[in-house]
């Protein structure tokens, strides 16, 4: 599916509409359905755009709010998503948001992965907006280059839910949706800020195989187009 270049001046113009582009969609959603969801990535790029998403005036009470992908750690960890999300867009208007977590007290991030899975399921599919981000290896939600689970999460038989990946580059183990799962969401983004992002995306658009970048397998399959957001 094709994919779109959205090129701002600066990250704070970037944030304003992308977070006004979202509450459109959002809203546009319950109006349509009664109920709207979003799931949302960690990692050090979105901040200013929860921040200014939070301030949002649309019907948060409506809303579900999970993440892409998570790190096998409590909420107090400072490696969190979660506590990113907490931190930045639980807050304000959006306190009245539903945040379904993908962390889970469990024995091990299989069993965590299990019942996140269960407790997601109640969020009707496709999701509303998925926003993905990505790193400069060109890994994406937890989809990394040399994962231990990187065929299933890509495959896109793989059921929707939540598979656990360890990689290298990502410290602890993970828990992250399948590409089945977020591949086809209503609005499907992909936010990406400085000259090094740009030029992995460029690489990442190039030929070589998706499991050198695994970004490649949304923007080369993804059923919905990719709205790529940047700014230097
Ligand atoms: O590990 C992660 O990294 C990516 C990219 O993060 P950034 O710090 O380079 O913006 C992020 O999209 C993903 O959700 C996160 O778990």
């Amino acid at each position: 599916m094709a994919s779109t270049l959205h090129s701002f001046a600066s990250a704070a113009d970037l944030a304003g509409s992308l977070a006004d582009k979202v509450a459109s969609t959002l809203s546009a959603a319950i109006a349509a359905r009664g109920t709207a969801s979003i799931a949302v990535s960690g990692g050090s790029t979105p901040k200013a755009f929860f921040q200014a998403l939070s301030t949002r005036d649309i019907a948060w009470d409506k809303v579900t709010i999970t993440l892409v992908d998570e790190r096998f750690v409590p909420a107090d960890n400072p490696r969190s998503n979660h506590l990113l999300v907490d931190a930045n867009l639980l807050q304000k208007k959006a306190k009245a948001a539903r945040f379904l977590p993908l962390y889970q007290d469990a024995a091990s991030v299989e069993e965590a992965a299990s019942v996140a899975t269960e407790k997601t399921r109640a969020i009707s599919s496709p999701f509303d907006i998925v926003i993905l981000g990505m790193g400069g290896d060109g890994h994406t939600a937890s989809f990394f280059p040399g994962g231990s689970n990187l065929a299933t999460a890509l495959d896109p038989s793989t059921p929707r839910g939540i598979i656990t990946m360890e990689a290298e580059g990502a410290g602890e183990p993970r828990l992250t949706f399948t590409f089945s799962s977020l591949e086809d969401a209503a609005l499907l983004v992909l936010h990406i800020e400085g000259e090094g992002k740009k030029d992995v995306l460029a690489k990442a658009e190039g030929s070589g195989d998706e499991a050198e970048m695994p970004i490649r397998a949304v923007l080369r399959r993804a059923t919905s187009p990719v709205e790529i957001y940047w700014a230097p």
